[in-house]
């Protein structure tokens, strides 16, 4: 079996009230986040590829341009903006592109993530 990954950035604004860590995210900020999305299987004994990733960026720019340089509270369908809705998000987004086994968010300017597995897992 073969898991391939492909990552992409994004920078974004966000509030978010009800946390305890971070004393300021109640007030309109910004973050750089890296999304990674990662799909398993099988080569295909012609072109060796499990997909190709074109094919993966394609669906990853779609939802990129859905976040990248947006108020994150905004955006439809996301909910709260937390890593974890970003990462179910990303996932909605992305999994007709192949079978896709996780996607991940970063933020690692506090050395945050966080992986969904699906709503399987
Ligand atoms: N389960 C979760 N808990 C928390 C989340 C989350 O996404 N899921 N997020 C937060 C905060 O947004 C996060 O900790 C960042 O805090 P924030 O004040 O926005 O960040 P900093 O100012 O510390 O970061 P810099 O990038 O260094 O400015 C809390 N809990
Ligand atoms: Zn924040």
């Amino acid at each position: 079996m073969w898991e391939l990954t492909k990552s992409f950035r994004f920078e974004a604004a966000h509030s978010l009230p009800a946390t305890t860590l971070g004393t300021a995210s109640m007030e309109i900020h910004g973050h750089s986040f890296r999304a990674e999305v990662s799909v398993r299987g099988k080569p295909d004994p012609a072109s060796g590829m499990v997909l190709d990733l074109g094919l993966l960026e394609r669906g990853m720019g779609e939802v990129r341009s859905k976040l990248d340089h947006k108020l994150l509270n905004n955006v439809e369908g996301l909910g709260p903006p937390t890593l974890e809705n970003l990462a179910r998000f990303i996932w909605d987004h992305v999994q007709h592109a192949g079978h896709v086994t996780r996607v991940s968010v970063h933020r690692d300017s506090c050395g945050e993530s966080c992986t969904y597995f699906g709503p399987e897992s």
